[in-house]
């Protein structure tokens, strides 16, 4: 079964976290769904140096990443992941939807009410628990 390692960030602005809706893609299971902003580390890169790459590619953004949170393996139908979250401050909403359909600031309690890929519900029920 093919592997694919990805970094995710938790993006904080006050009280509030970023979740941002990914594009319809021909796998149903993650097509439309929300999840935290990141992608696959490539080749010779740190953890910290792909988030940081991806979030300037999707949301044209360069924050802190602070603490990692946790990590995530997750069975899906066409491969396994292993996801890696990361906190990270922002001191601005502005933010660009490079690749995103659309975004919501939402507080932690309010996390459950989207539609999230299925590796992120450990994340967002962890984020829950530690409000
Ligand atoms: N970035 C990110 N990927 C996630 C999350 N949850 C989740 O299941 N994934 C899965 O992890 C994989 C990461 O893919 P990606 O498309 O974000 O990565 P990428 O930008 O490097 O992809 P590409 O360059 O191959 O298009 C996807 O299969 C995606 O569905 C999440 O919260 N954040």
């Amino acid at each position: 079964m093919k592997k694919v390692e990805v970094v995710a960030a938790i993006l904080i602005y006050g009280d509030e976290i970023l979740c941002a809706q990914r594009a319809k893609s021909k796998l149903d299971y993650i097509s439309e769904k929300f999840e935290f902003p990141g992608g696959k580390i490539e080749a010779g890169e740190t953890k910290k140096e792909a988030l940081k790459r991806e979030l300037e590619e999707e949301l044209s953004i360069n924050p802190e990443i602070n603490d990692s949170y946790i990590t995530v393996t997750h069975q899906y139908p066409d491969f396994e992941l292993t996801m890696h979250s990361f906190l990270c401050d922002i001191n601005t909403k502005d933010i660009s939807l490079n690749e995103h359909i659309s975004s919501i600031w939402l507080k932690r309690s309010e996390l459950l009410s989207l539609d999230w890929a299925a590796a992120d519900v450990p994340i967002v029920n962890k984020l829950m628990q530690d409000e």
